[in-house]
């Protein structure tokens, strides 16, 4: 037999054989990196393309296939710091599919199989998610747990007994009075991503590298060597199936996760089943939104895994040497890609904020284009253990602002070096401060003259959120705050904009701003930076947008009185606490002549902001914009207000407990309901937020438990300024289980 298969390998062209050889060496080698070292160089994406490529050479030329071809085994290995176990059966790959006519390919396959459809021929389609950790095997014998092991290469794994015995929520002993006489459960082991910055910061701290990504990081604590260590890291498991059994049966996959709950064991929550192919695409599509998945799903998935429900089918349809026929798994374009981080620096925001950003090489991820990933500050530059020159690994779901995990430590070569947080601001060179002692974040404090500011100032004033003025983009506020020409810029501040004249646009060249950056946009041709007339065209007359957009700032004086507050970008001010001062004092100098206590008083503002008012109008030069806007027409103070303003919290559900040192409780949901969100009395996992005074109570405790994110006083503010992606990275989360 031997002898005949390299008579037929050595039929295929040199070629190609070589090219086989090649790739199933590098893909053996990447295997190793992942199973035995938990930590790979490439992202699974490289990875299983080049999976994907050694099987079309195979499919190509069959001699290639033979059956110790990297496609043909479950992939994985074990080390030999373990002691080695037989799994009492094989556990199993799974066969992928990444486009439509791949999982349908596999449905006319059952339905071939079964004499029909799941409706006609009566089967069931059983939808799972696909948790991105680390298969374990679990033995449960007269319903002890008696051993655990990793999956190894299917039928040798190894012995983790002693770590996974650390998992709080995987039973040692099973619950209920159905225990079987034995039985193998098998899961995933995962990482939860909001604890995965503090793991890397401490490994940091230690002096060791840190995880690439929370799948290594779930990898490399539970293989490892000291229980203790395992029993330091937060990890958990998603029960998804059975192997040997013995002492019941069952007749449904699905049935047989309602007894491992039943048994105490952590099993799959989102398992569905359902009777056509139509159903099983509803399925994907829903938890393919990343929405969907922050706010429904409490581990991180790369897929969703379809299986047929019924088990003495399953048996029919029986398996090739690496994976079930009776399953596929339906894979998400990738969310992790791996990148170079070329550099850190630093970007000035319109309060003066300077975080730092990462600079990579561009790559496209979740369907766009990224060269940039926020960092925001030097303490998560250091916690994230990253070096200027690393290879790392760049996140992004969905219409989030693309993050780097973590740095893929074995690339790298000695040449990469630490950030260092300047100590200067980058636009106008003025010393960074704290905004006050003891804060992480550092500020540009030049308000008045750092061309950033005023730039990122006038930005926000034109947008959706204050003037709404159309026409009046990042290129337009960068062309009439800081021009090359004239040397005069005709916006100096604020109090500019409602004087502009076409005569003053029309000689204006500018560079094109990067809105991510602030750096200038270069040609890709010449490499130039790209300068424009923007307002005028080549004859020097005005263009149609630059006479629409002074026409647009002259209606805008006419915008909601909150909508003006809210565009004078006052520190701590957003649109919320801007509807609550007009509501409450209905003019601007009504606020500007109320005392800090009064302005405190205001549901919706509180001390932080009554503070920040106070210092804000103390200011003459913030005094003279409001002068020159009142001479303008602007409006300065309004009966009733009107318009309803923007509601970024929409389909947001928050719950309050607990007493807010910023805001009285109804105060607090007024807040929260005029931005859109919605407000009820009882944390379920539906819960968006929970915001938490002093002497929270049992809902405190529910929301830890359901690991939903917990807002202090401040959080609160985020959320309510900012939105609720900035207010997650701030949220608390719950502690250590033992
Ligand atoms: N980056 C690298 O260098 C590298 C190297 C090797 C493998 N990988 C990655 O590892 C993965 C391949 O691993 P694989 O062979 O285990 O295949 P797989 O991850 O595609 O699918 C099989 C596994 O899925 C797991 N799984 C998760 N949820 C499940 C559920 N609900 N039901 C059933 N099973 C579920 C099981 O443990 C099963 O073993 C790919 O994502 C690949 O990119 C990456
Ligand atoms: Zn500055």
């Amino acid at each position: 037999m031997a002898g005949e298969q390299h008579a037929a390998v050595s039929k295929v062209p040199a070629a190609a054989r070589e090219k086989h050889a090649q790739l199933a060496e590098q893909i053996e080698e990447h295997r190793f990196r992942y199973y035995v070292k938990d930590a790979p160089i490439v992202s699974d994406a490289e990875f299983d393309r080049l999976l994907r490529s050694l099987e079309a050479l195979e499919a190509e030329h069959p001699e290639l296939r033979t059956p110790d071809s990297p496609t043909q085994k479950v992939a994985g290995a074990y080390a030999t710091e373990f002691t080695e176990v037989e799994h009492r059966e094989r556990m199993l790959s799974l066969d992928n599919a990444f486009v439509d006519d791949e999982l349908t390919a596999w449905a006319e396959r059952l339905a071939g199989e079964l004499g029909g459809d799941p409706k006609s021929a009566g089967y069931h389609f059983l939808c799972e998610l696909k948790v991105d950790g680390l298969a374990v095997n679990l033995t449960y014998e007269r319903g002890r747990l008696t051993r655990a092991a990793t999956r190894g290469d299917g039928r040798t794994g190894e012995d983790i007994t002693p770590n996974i015995r650390t998992i709080a929520e995987i039973p040692h002993r099973l619950k209920g009075d159905r225990i079987p006489e034995l039985v193998e459960v098998r899961g995933e082991v995962y990482f939860p991503m909001e604890k995965f910055l503090e793991l890397n910061e401490r490994l940091v701290a230690d002096g060791k590298p840190p995880f690439a990504n929370p799948r290594n990081a779930a990898a490399g604590s539970l293989r490892q060597k000291d229980p203790k260590v395992t029993a330091s890291r937060p990890l958990h498991m998603v029960v998804h199936g059975t192997g040997a059994r013995e002492g019941f049966a069952i007749d449904r996959q699905s049935q047989a996760y309602d007894m491992l709950r039943e048994w105490g064991l952590p099993t799959a929550a989102h398992a569905t089943v359902v009777d056509s192919l139509a159903a099983v695409r509803e399925f994907i599509a829903h938890y393919g939104d990343p929405d969907t998945r922050r706010t429904a799903v409490e581990h991180e998935i790369d897929g969703v895994v379809v299986k047929l429900d019924e088990i003495p089918l399953q048996g029919r349809l029986g398996s090739t040497s690496r994976a079930p026929r009776w399953a596929i798994a339906w894979k998400y374009p990738p969310e992790e890609v791996n990148s170079k981080l070329v550099d850190i620096r630093v970007g000035v925001g319109r309060t003066g904020r300077v975080t730092p950003y990462a600079v990579v090489e561009p790559v496209t991820v979740a369907g766009s284009e990224v060269e940039f990933a926020t960092l925001h500050n030097q303490d998560v530059v250091k916690a994230k253990g990253v070096l200027i020159g690393d290879t790392v690994v760049l996140r992004k779901a969905g219409d989030v602002i693309p993050e780097i995990l973590g740095p893929v430590v074995d690339l790298r070569d000695g040449g990469e070096r630490e950030f260092v947080m300047p100590a200067e601001c980058p636009e106008c060179g003025t010393a960074l401060q704290p905004a006050k002692e003891g804060d992480v974040d550092l500020r540009c404090p030049n308000a008045r003259g750092c061309p950033a500011q005023i730039r990122e100032r006038l930005f926000y004033l034109a947008g959706r959120k204050c003037l709404d003025i159309e026409n009046f983009g990042y290129v337009a506020a960068t062309a009439l705050s800081q021009p090359l020409e004239p040397e005069e810029p005709p916006v100096k501040d604020e109090g500019d904009l409602f004087g502009l004249s076409v005569e003053q646009l029309l000689p204006i060249k500018s560079y094109v701003l990067d809105p991510d950056t602030g750096l200038p946009k270069r040609d890709p041709k010449t490499g130039e930076e790209k300068v424009v007339t923007f307002f005028a065209n080549q004859k020097g007359e005005p263009k149609k947008n630059t006479l629409a957009m002074l026409e647009n700032i002259q209606a805008a004086k006419e915008r909601p009185l909150a909508r003006i507050i809210t565009g004078l970008s006052i520190r701590h001010v957003g649109p919320v606490a801007a509807e609550a001062l007009a509501r409450e004092f209905r003019s601007l100098d009504r606020i500007r002549d109320a005392s800090e206590e009064e302005l405190a008083a205001v549901d919706g503002v509180g001390g932080t902001i009554a503070a920040s008012l106070k210092q804000w109008f103390a200011e003459e030069w913030h005094q003279q914009i409001i002068e020159r806007w009142r001479a303008a027409g602007v409006r300065m103070e309004e009966e009733q207000t009107g318009e309803e303003g923007p509601r970024p919290l929409e389909g947001v559900t928050v719950v309050v407990t607990g007493t807010l040192q910023s805001h009285t409780r109804d105060g607090a949901k007024e807040a929260l309901q005029g931005l859109g969100a919605k407000v009820t009395g009882s944390v379920s996992k539906k819960t968006g937020f929970v915001v938490v005074g002093d002497n929270p109570g049992s809902k405190y405790d529910k929301a830890m438990q359901l690991k939903v994110p917990v807002l202090d006083d401040e959080g609160f503010a985020v959320l309510l300024e900012q939105g609720p992606d900035a207010a997650r990275a701030v949220a608390v989360t719950p502690p250590e289980e033992e």
